[in-house]
């Protein structure tokens, strides 16, 4: 039989918890996932007290759980969203709860501009176009940051080529360390390697805030940040609380891809944040061994799907071998020569003259 989500759910909605109910009837589990045989949620108390009350019931939970056919390993994240502390003094602690924020959007000081990069679908190369783009952006003389808002799934440290576990000499803000001509800052850094971010929605807005605002950017013409796939709470923090100059969207020409690219721009609209233009990845192949060219995902559909919208096109990048190895190795192919490092050098060169960059 295999594990599933309604199985672990049966299982918690028979726990039952000190003033009755059980854990699922008083709606006190977020964040449930079942990953192959690893459950992970979080148990979400009132209080600090009533956390302490639930600690048998968290023992029970995962007793009864392990007993579970297919179930190898069972993580539980206890909070408590007790009364706030008064103004609580600034923490380098990354990972709390958002603090609260008067007024609408706020720019970030310093920052000229500031770009997301977002899809609708994972996988789509979100974070690849974020690095190569920032990189092409400095080469072309833009001062650039980067920030990896992939909060749950941060890839920025890797594909930059950085590992060493950024400096706060003041105790107060993190200095974000550069890589191939670009400021960049992502959770990746401060986390152990292999640490797994099990937060639920607050707790990822707290993170997404502080990283915005606690890190030194400096003066700053543009700051990519490279959204996580989909329509969620980080995408939601980041419009609601900083004044984007607007959203890249990126797609690949497959019909699956564009149909999720369109919840992305629906959500933008709603968000009033304006889309600037779309981006297609992975567009044609080139055979490194003849020379033939194939399309692997399509091809034009992205190109096509911004004139039906009535959205700029900014450009198709091509599938490329180089491109995964460059990423891996740390060192983006934007950041050397040839035929792949000229698309994202032409990107680059469209945003500056459009004034997006
Ligand atoms: N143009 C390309 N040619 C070849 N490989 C690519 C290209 N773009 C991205 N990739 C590879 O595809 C994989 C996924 O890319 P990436 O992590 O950038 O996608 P993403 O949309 O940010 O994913 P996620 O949803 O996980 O955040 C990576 O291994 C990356 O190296």
């Amino acid at each position: 039989m295999t594990l599933t989500r309604d199985g672990v759910t049966g299982v918690l909605a028979g726990i039952a918890v000190p003033g009755g109910g059980t854990l699922v009837s008083r709606d006190l589990i977020r964040a449930l996932t079942v990953d192959g045989g690893v459950v992970r949620f979080v148990i979400e108390a009132a209080t600090p007290e009533d956390a302490r009350a639930l600690a048998p019931v968290e023992a029970e939970a995962e007793r009864a759980l392990k007993a579970l056919p297919g179930v190898t390993s069972v993580q539980i994240v206890m909070t408590a969203h007790g009364p706030a502390a008064k103004a609580p003094p600034p923490s380098l602690k990354i990972g709390g709860h958002p603090t609260p924020q008067q007024g609408g959007p706020q720019k970030v000081a310093g920052v000229a501009r500031i770009l997301a990069v977002a899809s609708g679908k994972g996988g789509v190369g979100k974070s690849t176009v974020s690095s190569n783009l920032a990189v092409a952006l400095a080469r072309a003389g833009r001062k650039v940051g980067l920030l990896d808002a992939d909060i749950l799934g941060p890839s920025q440290a890797k594909m930059m080529g950085v590992s060493a576990r950024p400096q706060s000499p003041d105790g107060q803000t993190i200095e974000p360390p550069t890589a191939h001509g670009v400021k960049m800052m992502s959770l990746g850094l401060m986390l152990k390697e292999d640490e797994a971010v099990i937060w639920r929605g607050p707790m990822l807005m707290g993170a997404l805030q502080q990283l915005i605002g606690q890190v030194n950017w400096g003066t700053l013409d543009v700051l990519i940040v490279d959204l996580p796939p989909g329509t969620g709470d980080v995408q939601l923090t980041l419009c609601q609380r900083a004044q984007l100059t607007g959203a890249l969207v990126v797609s690949t020409p497959q019909d699956v891809a564009l149909l999720d690219a369109r919840k992305a721009i629906d959500m933008f609209s709603k968000l009033k944040t304006p889309v600037l233009g779309l981006i297609e990845n992975m567009s044609t192949y080139i055979c490194p061994n003849c020379g033939h060219e194939a399309h692997i995902f399509g091809h034009g559909g992205v190109a096509a799907e911004a004139a039906r919208l009535d959205l700029p096109f900014l450009g198709e990048l091509p599938l490329s071998l180089e491109v995964r190895e460059a990423g891996d190795a740390g060192r983006p192919i934007a950041a050397g020569e040839g035929a792949n490092a000229e698309a994202y050098a032409r990107l680059a060169h469209r945003l500056i003259a459009g004034g997006m960059a």
